[in-house]
């Protein structure tokens, strides 16, 4: 059988430098994947390839054989209906109420004119209530995105993005702006939407602890490179050092968005993101 993806000699280079360099990996399920890695290591231009935002230099991304990297016009725009991506900052229109946000998932769906006049077939909308409802935020729907938490625009977001019947959910530091309860809802949730739905969720993820908790599979980088690839039990912290180029100072709890249950928790907490 196929591997669900494979990802070859993937290169991405800007300038003189390699963002991402020379990448290569296959996951054969719809597993539940984490990419971890400090700053700069090349995570997000990694997404950014996988969903046709960024092009590659070279290389192949195959996803169920075929090699999304190659799409043009229709049938990459088709790509990206195909694997919903959702960001740090939530990406939600502001103003506009909840429901209209989660319908916009399908946007490129709709003629001009019906979502010039916010015009949505009754079908999609009532489809549009009951992701709310299943992400626990359906009496949020007529309340402006500005109005919610963090946690549950994230929520907002990620219902955006099933309103799209995604095959595989991109998910760029979907916690690095949430208090660590928030972060612990929103992780529950993409990790449910895995389970229970069979999408493989790929998350880059800046904290140990939430890529050990929730993943089958943590892909490490390092300036561009793969320099880990395994099981969140295989991820010691002498890996963890070398993937964050950290030395022997390096304190793992300083990566933990573990509830903090005092106020040195929260100073350790503010502390860490490793940015
Ligand atoms: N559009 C761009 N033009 C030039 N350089 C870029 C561009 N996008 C990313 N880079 C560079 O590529 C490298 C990898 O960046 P990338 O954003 O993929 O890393 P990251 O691991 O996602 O880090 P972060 O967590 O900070 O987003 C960095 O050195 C960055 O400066």
């Amino acid at each position: 059988m196929l591997p669900v993806l494979q990802v070859q000699n993937v290169t991405r280079i800007f300038g003189e430098k390699a963002a991402v360099d020379r990448i290569s990996f296959a996951i054969d399920r719809p597993a539940f994947v984490g990419i971890i890695g400090r700053s700069g290591a090349g995570k997000s231009t990694f997404l950014r390839m996988m969903n046709r935002l960024t092009d590659a230099s070279s290389g192949e991304i195959l996803v169920e054989g075929r090699n999304v990297l190659a799409l043009r016009g229709a049938q990459a725009r088709a790509w990206q209906s195909q694997c919903a991506m959702i960001f740090q900052q939530f990406n939600l229109v502001p103003r506009m109420d909840v429901a209209s946000n989660v319908l916009h998932g399908i946007l490129n769906r709709r003629s001009t004119a019906q979502t010039l006049f916010n015009l949505w077939p009754r079908a999609d909308i009532l489809r549009a209530l009951d992701i709310l409802e299943r992400l626990g935020i359906a009496e949020q729907a007529p309340k402006r995105a500005e109005a919610l938490s963090g946690g549950q625009q994230q929520r907002v977001a990620i219902a955006r993005a099933l309103m799209q019947d995604p095959k595989i959910i991109l998910a760029d530091e979907p916690i690095a702006s949430l208090d660590p309860m928030n972060a612990q809802i929103v992780m529950d949730t993409l990790k449910r939407i895995n389970f229970e739905d069979g999408r493989m969720v790929i998350a880059n993820l800046h904290t140990l602890d939430t890529a050990r908790r929730y993943c089958d599979r943590v892909i490490g980088m390092r300036d561009g490179r793969i320099v880990f690839d395994g099981t969140p039990d295989q991820l010691s912290t002498g890996v963890a050092r070398d993937i964050y180029g950290a030395d022997e100072t390096f304190n793992e709890a300083a990566t933990s968005t573990a509830i903090p249950t005092d106020h040195q928790a929260d100073d350790a907490y503010a502390e860490t993101l490793l940015h």
